[in-house]
């Protein structure tokens, strides 16, 4: 038998089986009679400037070589509790869909270019061939520096280096209407008219492979001090060691009784597959245009965020179930509303929140690091930013903002939400943004960072990007726009619903009033539900004068909002016909009406628009 000829494919945010350009690749070429490799190696790496990784140690007497995986600013874990698990049940169901059509996947934890470079050395001991080292390119600044150090590595070792595009997204980047990124649009609807019309812009889905190179017949170990767990549970609990207890708060929120998250889901491009499907015969397709302002329940919103940020699903391949279900091509969702009928205002709306997806990912490879810096893409110098780093005062409040306790009941809800289950909708991203930015007047990137840590479906520049924009330093052409959390609540949450689900301490009150501002309450209704000397009661951050018009609070809650606010607006990133979108029907007028302290008067007070 003649010795072997590897190939490496070191798998970063592209972890699925189908639809991979380059499993694509590979099983095409095994086909051949003639192929320049042998075996295929598989690999994946927790990353350890973007993951802590010294749970792996092999003991508790090791260090590990690598500084800790902390934010820059706020000095957050970079990859929280529920991102961690995500991730490793994707790592996990990908080796297992590998094992399953003659493959495997290797997983090792360190620095990209160093392990490139062991594995890379550890062969050449051994006698074994490398052909050559394959990746797929990311956007970001250390995802290039990694692509640069794993190019050094290959060349180092006299390896051929290849990096491949990632076609996980809407638009192939081959039919990206401009070559130089400078010439993206700095607004988003420039853009999108650029590609228009979304529903033939996506290029068709690859096959996904029934056969793959073997793994090689001996594959190096992972170097010490590190050990790799050899089940999905054993590498969650090693990857979760180091988190806790609870990232660091003091006070952090606990599990509501009997609280429903809007994010059970597990992550992996099987589980990723059936939501698609789900979503389909479900009908929530067809649904989603008046849904997807919703806060509670599973459906409200495709959910779709995380597998695409890890890569485990394609958004193309969302494309092509809609094109059938639309078509009635395929059984699919038959006899479901809207099935054969062409596209709908659902599933439009869809297509065009995955483009934003795109349009915050080409931002970034327009302007590289300053998607990290306070100034944003707009180097905008001018405002001036509360920093907890600077002022005991700025502290306590980013302290209070993290563990929920603002006294502004949207917002901590929100903020209990995530830290509990990873998730929280878009809606309320924007009002927690808005809120932390503009209301409080603090450093943005403190949000950016923690949201970095804590949401399951983190993506760099979906979430980077979204900050700035609703922080008034990125793409947002209307800088001033403004979110008032209080009407938000009452349009959104009108029975306060959702945030009866998250504020355990508030379900008591019927009020909605009271439930968005709980400052607003009597001395005798704190008595009566035992909240006498409450933060959130007594100590608000913020207190909105906010005075409820006629029609406040028609057609919310779950469903969306119906003839609402919700059918033209959206804030920061994510569009909605109100800014010359699908079927948008415009800005209603305001049905409240709100007054605060000290704001600034340059600002617009804006409703969600
Ligand atoms: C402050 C802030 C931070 C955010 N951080 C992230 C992040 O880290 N990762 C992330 O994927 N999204 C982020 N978003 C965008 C958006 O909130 C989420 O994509 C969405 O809530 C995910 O839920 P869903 O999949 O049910 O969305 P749906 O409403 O069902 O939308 C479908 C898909 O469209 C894309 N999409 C929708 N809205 C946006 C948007 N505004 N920007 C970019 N893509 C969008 C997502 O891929 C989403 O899965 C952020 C938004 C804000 C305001």
């Amino acid at each position: 038998m003649s010795s072997p000829r590897v190939l490496v494919y070191l798998l970063r945010r592209d972890l699925r089986l189908a639809d991979n350009p380059i499993f694509n690749e590979l099983a095409k070429t095994f086909q051949q009679s003639q192929h320049p490799y042998t075996h295929l190696l598989p690999v994946y790496i927790f990353a350890a400037q973007q993951i802590e990784v010294s749970g792996f140690l092999s003991s508790d007497s090791d260090r590990s070589p690598f500084p800790e995986a902390r934010s820059n600013v706020g000095g957050f874990w970079r990859c929280g509790h529920h991102r961690a698990k995500f991730l490793a049940e994707s790592v996990w169901d990908l080796k297992s869909s590998l094992g399953k059509i003659g493959s495997g996947l290797e997983v090792r934890v360190g620095m990209a270019g160093q392990v490139i470079r062991d594995l890379l050395d550890a062969f050449k001991k051994e006698s074994t061939e490398v052909v050559g080292v394959w990746m797929t390119d990311e956007e970001g600044v250390e995802e290039k520096r990694e692509e640069r150090d794993v190019k050094k590595a290959a060349q180092g070792a006299g390896t051929d280096f290849k990096l491949w595009t990632d076609e996980k997204y809407y638009i192939d980047d081959r039919d990206i209407p401009f070559k130089n990124p400078r010439d993206l649009p700095d607004i988003f609807t420039t853009y999108r008219k650029k590609v228009e019309p979304l529903r033939s812009a996506p290029r068709r889905v690859l096959p996904t492979p029934s056969k793959l190179p073997p793994l090689p017949p001996s594959i190096p170990p992972q170097p010490a001090p590190f050990t790799i767990p050899t089940t999905l549970e054993a590498t969650i609990t090693t990857l979760h060691k180091p988190l806790f207890p609870f990232l660091g708060l003091t006070h952090p929120p606990t599990y509501p009784k009997n609280a429903s998250s809007a994010h059970p889901f597990h992550g992996g491009e099987t589980s990723g597959q059936d939501r698609i499907r789900h979503l389909i015969t479900s009908g929530s397709v067809s649904t989603y245009k008046d849904t997807r302002n919703g806060m509670l329940g599973l459906d409200f919103s495709t959910k779709f965020s995380a597998w695409l940020a890890l890569g485990c699903i394609t958004a193309r391949q969302i494309h092509s179930y809609l094109l059938a279900f639309e078509d009635g091509t395929t059984d699919l969702g038959k006899g479901v509303h809207g099935y054969g009928k062409g596209e709908n205002k659902g599933t439009a709306a869809i297509r065009f929140e995955l483009l934003w997806r795109d349009y915050f990912r080409l931002t970034t490879r327009k302007f590289g690091p300053r998607l990290f810096r306070i100034g944003g893409f707009k180097e905008d110098t001018t405002m001036s930013w509360k920093y907890p780093q600077k002022d005991p005062e700025t502290q306590v409040k980013v302290t209070r903002f993290l563990e929920g306790t603002t006294g502004m009941g949207f917002v901590d809800a929100s903020m209990r939400e995530l830290f509990l289950t990873g998730y929280t909708s878009n809606r309320l991203r924007q009002n927690v943004a808005s809120f932390l930015a503009k209301h409080l007047g603090i450093d943005w990137r403190i949000g950016a960072e923690w949201y970095e840590s804590l949401l399951c479906d983190y993506d760099l520049s979906s979430n980077w990007g979204n900050w700035q924009y609703t922080a008034g330093v990125g793409n947002d052409p209307r800088e001033a726009r403004m979110f008032n959390p209080v009407k938000q609540a009452h349009d959104y949450d009108p029975q306060g619903e959702y945030v009866k689900n998250w504020v355990e301490e508030l379900r008591p009150l019927d009020d909605p009033q009271l439930l968005f501002q709980p400052w607003k309450m009597s001395e005798e209704k704190r008595k009566e539900l035992g909240l006498v000397g409450k933060e959130i009661v007594e100590q608000p951050l913020k207190r909105i004068e906010f005075h409820v018009g006629r029609n406040a609070g028609r057609g919310g809650g779950r469903s969306g909002r119906k003839g609402g606010i919700a059918n033209g607006s959206r804030g920061g990133g994510g569009g909605g016909g109100g800014r010359g979108g699908y079927n948008g029907r415009g800005r209603e007028k305001p049905r409240g009406q709100w007054r605060e302290g000290k704001m600034d008067r340059a600002m617009v007070m804006m409703d969600g628009v």
